[in-house]
Order: C-alpha cells, then structure tokens, then sequence
C-alpha cells in the first residue's frame, strides 16, 4: 500500500474518475460500475475498481483542495501506475452564459495557489488538459445532446474568498468557472507524462446566487459521471 491508498499492486485501474467527494465514488461504484470492489477506506477516502461498459476502471475520492488532490494524483501514479486520470467535481459558474448544472470541460487552469510558484520560481507553468480526453468529452456530451462549456477554470486554495469581488476579475479573462483541484491535477499529469482531465458540472452560480444541495452534488450530475465513464 501506499500511505494514503491500502490498495495492492494491480487493485488500481489504468484509467480513474477523481470526485472530491468520496461518497460521490461510492454512488458512481454502486450504481454504476459492475464487480465493483473497494480498495481503499483510509481516512474514509473511498476507492473502487470495477467495470463499466466491460472497460475496467476505478473511481477515488480526492478530497478537497490542492494539498489533498496532490496526495492522492502522486501517490496513484507513482504506485499504482494510473495513466488516465479523470476529474469530476462541482464549480461555481463566474459567467451569465454558463447555468448551473451546466457541464464545463476544463480546457486549462488558473490558480491563485502558490504551488506552480514552488516548482517554477519566477515562471509561470500553464496547466492544460490532455487534448484526446478533452475531444472525447467533447463528443461524448455533444452525443447525449448538451452543450458542454470548454474553457479555462479557476483553481482556488480558496472556497471562502478574502475579498468577495476578486472572481469579476477571473470572470472579465473569460474564466468559466471556479473550482479547487484542477491545475494540480493538470500539473502533475504533465510531471509524470500521464493523461488528465477535468469534467465539471455547475452547483452554484455566482451571478445569479443559485446553488444546488449537498445531495444533489453527491448524488445526481449523471452527465458528468457518464462523459467521464465514456472516456474508460
Ligand atoms: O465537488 P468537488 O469535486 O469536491 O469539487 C468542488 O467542491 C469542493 C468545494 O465544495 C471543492 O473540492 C471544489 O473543487
Ligand atoms: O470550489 C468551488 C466549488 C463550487 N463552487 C464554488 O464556488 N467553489
């Protein structure tokens, strides 16, 4: 096992979906996946591997935030050998055009997180999505007949911001949305030369002040968890 994952070599799939939400994985593996088996209970982050469609994958909870997504994303690649790594996660829309429960496909991701600053002093690193994923969700919502949003998102080390005006400045750069995992993820699938994507769907809005509940972001957004399905 690792330190965080109680998996054994080989427990892991090659391709994994990423919800922040543990019992998000547990809903995806219950409802979803067929054979599926837990791998992982440590600290309540639940894992699962099982087939879907006859395609074996897994789903594992990350936690929220960049220090918690960074753990787990490290620690599946390096020992356990995880090639596709599929985000799923909820994000609060910054644009009229994007409703909530809208799909957003992270295109790329800005941050306010110092972590890029750490590996690259006085650069910048653009944290971008593996393009075959993306075109893939792209077809794949576009077949069941939505819209998805492609673009760049937000990922802040923030849920309750300082200074509750600063998204209009993300927003007027055309970012569609705001979330807490994506350029870490994005970053360290291009450190270790594996695939990454994020598939998000809208739980609150930060124009209109609509939200979505605590049940129906662990439950529902079906659409996000079949177009990442798909991708398996
Ligand atoms: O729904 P998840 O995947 O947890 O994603 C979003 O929700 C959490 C905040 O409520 C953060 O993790 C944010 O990125
Ligand atoms: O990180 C997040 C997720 C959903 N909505 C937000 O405002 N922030």
């Amino acid at each position: 096992m690792s330190i965080h994952i109680s998996a054994k070599p080989g427990e892991v799939a090659e391709t994994i979906l990423l919800p922040g939400d543990p019992l998000r994985a547990k809903h995806i593996a219950d409802n979803y996946l067929e054979e599926a088996v837990c791998f992982n209970e440590v600290r309540g982050m639940y894992g699962f591997t099982g087939y879907y469609k006859g395609k074996r994958v897994s789903v594992s909870g990350t936690g929220m935030g960049i220090p918690s997504i960074s753990i787990y994303v490290n620690e599946l690649i390096r020992e356990y050998n995880v090639k596709n790594l599929i985000r799923i996660g909820s994000c609060g829309s910054l644009q009229e055009e994007v409703a909530i429960r809208d799909i957003i496909i992270a295109m790329s991701a800005n941050t306010d997180s110092n972590v890029n600053n750490i590996r690259f002093p006085q650069r910048n690193f653009a944290p971008t999505a593996n393009f075959s994923l993306l075109e893939k969700a792209v077809e794949t919502a576009r077949t069941k007949g939505l819209d998805p949003k492609v673009g760049s998102v937000l990922t802040s080390d923030n849920f309750y911001h300082e200074d509750p005006e600063e998204w209009k400045m993300w927003a007027s750069y055309g970012v569609l949305a705001v979330e807490m995992e994506t350029a870490e993820l994005y970053s360290l699938a291009a450190k270790y030369g594996v695939k990454a994507l994020s598939v998000l769907t809208v739980s609150d809005h930060f124009i209109t002040g609509e939200q979505t509940t605590s049940e129906e972001r662990q439950k529902t957004f079906n659409d996000m968890m079949e177009i990442a399905l798909s991708l398996a």
